[in-house]
């Protein structure tokens, strides 16, 4: 700012940021993160700062700049953090892709997405080259970890640059030391010698042949010779010890992408030319993928903010305790509360495979006061501790969200929880986080009340306003107040609140589909169908593209699979159509408890299910082993998977 510049004109710095940054003056001390797997550590605000001071002018020095998109494939833990914070500071967008879609979405989601920057761990770069991942458009490829064969900087080598000290104290193997420039010419005349081989040469031996003959390869058996908490303790250590001397190979990557004068100078300063204010692009998320294609997400800083504040009044998570967070990017927003992160030993592209007794481990050890996580790990949990009788004493919370939260899952999570815990079941979207909540007991009453009502989502959060507008499989272009149906009637949710992202990535017709403009607002369809009851909660019935469509009218899933859920012996039921839509029949996949009789199960399903008006016209009954769920909560069911499976099933006579 000039001295003349009137304070009001300076643009406001992003919350996010600001939020981390307060918490450490306040509290240098403090620990914003937790990593617990084989070598355990505590991270302070004030390291965690410094970590994110040299990585900003590491990134700034590999080129890595405002506006930037970054996809950041990164396993869990604090280099994960840093990078994520570093990213942001610049003013760069990191593009938060699920690493456990299926290959072939994750290059459609990073070839709309088109980002210039490629920054990940050494499986994700085998990937980039032997599945195309944002081949055609990522320019920078920094390496989180050991670089194998592919050329570009790693992020060690890029802090050692930033820092300066290759220079001073640690000339490169085989350079001549003296200047930056020399070493730069100097391995640059390498490269020139011996220029990168072409990524298809890369792929010459070990795993990355597997993933490049083998596209659906699960990565972990394809490059298990990258394990994955090695990485992530490996760059931890590197964090907070002196930086490892970087490669020269590094420093000309660096170098080439513009930031010569930086190095030269030896600056260990952070190069950000202009921090984020809340009308910059601050990320890009994905949906789930549950119902389609996943689709981009842009968020501003102010989205961010919005979410922060509106989670801030949920009261889940509380500054100065600990919370754990299966869905990692979850993490960020408690540092942002000044809570500790505690990063769970999981691999995120599998979070169902996370190992319950290990979560119980951390719960216990850093006194974990609140748990966020989808009803599918946490069903998973609660069995474990039921198994065990385990008390998980600690926890004062329980947040759940990502899909509806079954009544059984609710009460086996109750009984391992002490009696003054709550259990918040969170509802929103990647577009609009968070809309509204509801705590476990009032949850229970209001299913017990209202039998075949669905899910009570409890009321909208102040600062989000929820309607319910007619069900329509159409484009709504503008708001008239006679798209709302009366309190009672089921429709579809549609949401104004400041935490309404962008318009989806290069997707005018999923934009269309889901906004509808009203003055100088917004409203988010939620692609949810549910009601309003006359005390302003709201209730879910089920996904709109899911409902199912008979000559006698649209069934909603969730009216009738909660309806179903008691039922001794099913484990998860699905309701899906098989025909076209307006002659549908309607088909109740059941996943079964371990041991229980399929015609045992299936005489109690039916016979439940005559008990009540909304299911008594339900005959076919179909038994699955697992049923096909979303990849980043494994909660969502994949109805439309399910209901091609019926249906074949039902023409090959397996009823
Ligand atoms: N507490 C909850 N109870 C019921 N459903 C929930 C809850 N929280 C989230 N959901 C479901 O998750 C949806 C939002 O999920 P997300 O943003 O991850 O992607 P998605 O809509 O499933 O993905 P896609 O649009 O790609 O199919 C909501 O619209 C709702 O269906």
């Amino acid at each position: 700012m000039t001295p003349d510049t009137p304070a009001e004109t300076v643009p406001p710095a992003s919350e996010l940021i600001t939020r981390v940054r307060r918490r450490r003056l306040d509290l240098p001390g403090a620990v914003a993160c937790q990593v617990g797997g084989r070598t355990p550590r505590a991270v302070s605000y004030e390291e965690m700062a410094l970590a994110v001071q040299r990585t900003t002018a590491a990134l700034a020095l590999a080129g890595v700049g405002h506006g930037m998109r970054t996809v950041l494939l990164v396993y869990p833990g604090v280099e994960l953090g840093v990078l994520a914070l570093s990213l942001l500071r610049l003013g760069a967008v990191p593009v938060m892709v699920d690493p456990g879609l299926p290959y072939a979405d994750i290059r459609r989601c990073l070839e709309r997405a088109a980002p210039e920057a490629f920054i990940g761990v050494p499986l994700a770069h085998a990937a980039r080259l032997a599945l195309g991942w944002a081949r055609r458009s990522s320019r920078i490829a920094i390496t989180v970890g050991p670089r194998r064969l592919w050329p570009g900087p790693t992020i060690a080598g890029l802090r050692a640059a930033a820092q300066g000290r290759c220079f001073s104290g640690h000339p490169p193997t085989g350079s001549a030391g003296g200047s930056a420039a020399d070493l730069a010419n100097h391995r640059a005349n390498d490269l020139v010698d011996h220029p990168a081989p072409d990524p298809a040469a890369l792929l010459v031996d070990g795993p990355a042949v597997d993933l490049a003959n083998d596209p659906t390869h699960d990565m972990v058996a394809g490059l298990a010779s990258a394990p994955a908490a090695g990485l992530v303790d490996d760059s931890v250590t590197e964090l907070v010890n002196d930086p490892p001397t970087s490669s020269a190979t590094d420093l000309v990557t660096g170098l080439a992408a513009g930031s010569l004068k930086d190095l030269t100078a030896g600056s260990a300063g952070t190069p950000v030319a202009r921090e984020p204010g809340p009308d910059d692009v601050a990320l890009i998320a994905y949906t789930s993928g549950s119902t389609g294609p996943p689709k981009g997400v842009p968020l501003r800083h102010r989205h961010l903010t919005a979410q922060l504040d509106l989670l801030d009044e949920l009261g889940i998570i509380r500054p100065g305790t600990a919370m754990l967070s299966t869905f990692i990017p979850f993490a960020l927003g408690a540092a942002a509360l000044g809570a500790t992160a505690v990063i769970p030993d999981m691999d995120p592209r599998h979070p169902m495979r996370a190992d319950p007794a290990v979560l119980v481990s951390g719960i216990r050890r850093y006194g974990v006061a609140t748990v966020f996580a989808a009803p599918a790990l946490l069903d998973r949990l609660a069995r474990h501790c039921a198994a065990r009788g385990v008390v998980l004493d600690t926890l004062e919370c329980v947040a759940v969200a990502g899909a509806p939260l079954p009544l059984p899952t609710l009460e086996r999570v109750r009984a391992c929880l002490p009696a003054a815990a709550r259990v918040v079941s969170v509802y929103g979207a990647t577009e609009c986080l968070p809309v509204a909540a509801i705590e476990g007991r009032e949850l229970a009453a209001a299913r017990t009340a209202h039998p075949g009502a669905g899910t009570c989502l409890g009321r909208p959060l102040a600062g989000a306003e929820v309607r319910v507008i007619g069900v329509t499989d159409d484009p709504v272009g503008v708001w008239s107040d006679d798209l709302r149906v009366p309190t009672g009637t089921v429709g579809e949710i549609v949401v104004a609140s400041p935490a309404v992202s962008d318009p989806y990535l290069d997707d005018p017709r999923a934009t269309a589909m889901a906004r509808i403009a009203d003055g100088d607002r917004v409203w988010h369809r939620m692609g949810d169908l549910g009601h309003l009851d006359d005390q302003g909660r709201l209730w879910f019935a089920g996904r709109r593209s899911e409902r199912v469509r008979t000559r006698g009218g649209d069934l909603c899933t969730d009216h009738v699979e909660t309806l179903l859920a008691g039922v001794p012996g099913v484990r998860r039921t699905a309701l899906v159509g098989v025909g076209p839509a307006g002659e549908q029949r309607p088909v109740l996949v059941v996943e079964r408890e371990p041991g229980a009789r399929r015609a045992r199960v299936r005489a109690a399903v039916l016979e439940e299910a005559a008990r009540h008006p909304r299911t008594a016209a339900l005959r076919e009954v179909l038994f699955h082993p697992g049923f096909p769920v979303d990849a980043r909560h494994n909660s969502k069911i994949r109805r439309n998977v399910l209901a091609t499976w019926a249906a074949r099933r039902l023409r090959g006579g397996h009823g």
